[in-house]
């Protein structure tokens, strides 16, 4: 870095002074916190940005956004020129520029990691940072404080998409550093086309249109609401009715949304003795989550809910079919067979009923920490790989060795015969790999798949949610003195330090049929999540709040350790 480029960061690092006190971190996705709190964080990732598009010469994104938190709180996170999230490597840094006290040591962190990663500065290259934000009031006042980082930098280009949902900027990231077709318009056609297509190949011809079967969507009061509505009004006629779009002052996330319905298992704001029986379904705040739930009775507000286990569930069944259709030999062999390497990534939270049923279904299941770059990661290592977390994010990726061999195989069968069960399969797999959001969970694509599957197996979602019986569980949060006092290990299924809690934990465990139960420190909330699941409700509440106790004991306020 010259001269020039150092004092421009200086000067405007001075405009954006860190709050006192406070001690950000890059977490589980990003940095969170009161959005009153992050104009300094916000600029300091900008600027990590526009280093991180010099280092890889590619399009990097920026997205401001707090999910399913509350309102008032804000957000950012680094899309990785794949479209994933940032790489691991590159938080300790992110950690270190958000806390620097002062532009002096910002500088000093900045040109170190500069020399430490030879970011070339040679004038040549330019950085161009991709900049998306969801419907939080404070998102525009954020996005300026990102382009000033961004702008901190010589030669570096903001552009502002607007107004996203998390996974548009992620495919967008994605798309342009492939050379494809990236627009907000090109993702709706993707996504639209490849839905028709999948629509066109279901067995008996009965298309969407016909059905009146329709589908109440809760948009969580976010920007997943207005998104969907434009994706309806490209697929003409599909029955879907939104609400908590956020146009009618519902507040965002508050008593709705994904992550709410999840965890809460209780009707969201806006719904209730009126859709009993419809399939309903629940984003987040920012779209990349999904549940779908029903509701059961008009007597209680209690859900039967459909989650990401039972997504993952469903698409694993339909990618099965489509594969063993696949592989099975028409009148003639055609073409080499590939074995596909297919597997199923899972957290520790997903209902022990979903991986018992998966396993049954003959797939390989790995575990991995909560937090979708782990799954993400681990998906990626296989020719179809799924990976959900239980609150509804998660994706399907297929390798690059896989689609290349599918589409030739397609293409031999196209012309050989194109009304074979063997062609339909090939298309349809390609249809999902083009539907399905390759870079992350998407709300969006991956309600659209489950549609098209729902139609493709004829089943209502009680069909659905019969593949298998979820255990019951209960979730709970610990305020603790320190968090981080909390470590785990085998994929959080057991704790490490403070000593002896494990062995508490497990014989509370003990007392329990088909007892399980783990605690974790959250990486968005300062809190330790308690999870529990038992073969009955009661059982699972029970032992929720023995180990919730056992949490406040060791690590509580009122601790002496
Ligand atoms: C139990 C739970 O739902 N945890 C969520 C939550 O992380 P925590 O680290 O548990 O706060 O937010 C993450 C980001 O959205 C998501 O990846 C994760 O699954
Ligand atoms: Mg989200």
């Amino acid at each position: 870095m010259d001269e020039h480029q150092k004092s421009l960061i200086l000067n405007s690092s001075s405009r954006f002074p860190p709050p006192h006190g406070v001690r950000l971190s890059y977490g589980t996705a990003g940095f969170r916190a009161d959005a009153s709190l992050l104009q300094s964080t916000v600029f300091r990732v900008g600027i990590l940005a526009a280093l991180r598009s010099l280092k890889t010469h590619s399009v990097i994104g920026l997205m401001i956004t707090a999910s399913h938190n509350k309102a008032s709180d804000n957000g950012i996170k680094v899309a990785d020129p794949s479209g994933g999230m940032l790489t691991p490597d590159w938080e300790p840094f992110a950690d270190a520029i958000a806390n620097a006290a002062t532009p002096q040591h910002l500088l000093q962190l900045i040109d170190e990691f500069v020399k430490k990663e030879n970011i070339p500065f040679d004038g040549v290259r330019s950085a161009e940072i991709l900049l998306g934000r969801d419907t939080r009031p404070s998102g525009e006042s954020l996005l300026e404080a990102a382009k000033q980082g961004i702008n901190s930098i010589v030669d570096a280009l903001a552009i502002d998409m607007g107004i996203l949902t998390t996974p548009q900027l992620h495919w967008m990231v994605r798309a342009r550093n492939k050379g494809m077709k990236a627009t907000e318009v090109d993702y709706y056609e993707q996504l639209a086309g490849s839905f028709r297509c999948l629509i066109d190949l279901i067995p008996n011809g009965q298309k969407f249109q016909e059905i009146d079967d329709k589908l109440v969507i809760d948009g969580a009061n976010g920007v997943g609401g207005e998104k969907i509505e434009v994706l309806k009004k490209m697929l003409n006629g599909l029955p879907i009715e939104v609400r908590n779009s956020g146009k009618g002052g519902g507040i965002l996330n508050e008593g709705v949304g994904a992550d709410y319905v999840q965890k809460e298992k209780v009707v969201p704001q806006g719904f209730g003795s009126k859709d009993v029986g419809t399939r309903c379904a629940s984003l987040d705040g920012d779209a990349d989550r999904l549940v779908y739930f029903s509701v059961p009775s008009s007597n209680s507000n209690v859900i039967d809910l459909v989650d990401g286990d039972k997504i993952l569930s469903l698409f694993a069944v339909f990618i099965k079919e489509q594969l063993s259709v696949l592989s099975t030999e028409g009148d003639e062999k055609i073409g080499d067979n590939y074995q596909a390497r297919f597997g199923v990534i899972q957290t520790a939270y997903a209902n022990g009923a979903s991986t018992d049923y998966l396993k049954q279904l003959g797939l390989e299941v790995v575990f991995t920490p909560t937090g979708v770059k782990y799954l993400h990661e681990q998906a990626a290592r296989y020719d179809i790989g799924i990976y959900f977390e239980a609150n509804g994010h998660g994706t399907i990726l297929f390798s690059e060795c896989f689609l290349s061999w599918l589409e030739s195989r397609y293409n031999e069968l196209s012309s050989k015969n194109k009304e074979s069960e063997q062609h339909k399969a090939a298309l349809r797999l390609l249809a999902v790999s083009k539907l399905i959001n390759q870079a992350v969970g998407d709300a969006l694509s991956g309600l659209l798949l489950v549609e098209a599957i729902l139609q493709h197996m004829g089943w209502s979602i009680h069909n659905w949610a019969e593949l298998y019986q979820d255990l019951p569980s209960r979730q709970l949060k610990v305020k603790v003195v320190d968090r981080t006092a909390v470590v785990t290990a085998n994929a959080e299924t057991m704790v490490v330090r403070p000593p002896g809690i494990q062995d508490a934990i497990n014989a509370e465990i003990a007392k329990y049929p088909q007892g399980r139960s783990f605690i974790r420190p959250s990486g968005t909330e300062d809190v330790i999540r308690v999870y529990a699941e038992a073969s009955t409700q009661e059982a699972a509440d029970s032992l929720a709040s023995s180990v919730a106790k056992l949490v406040d004991q060791f690590l509580g306020f009122g601790s002496s350790r």
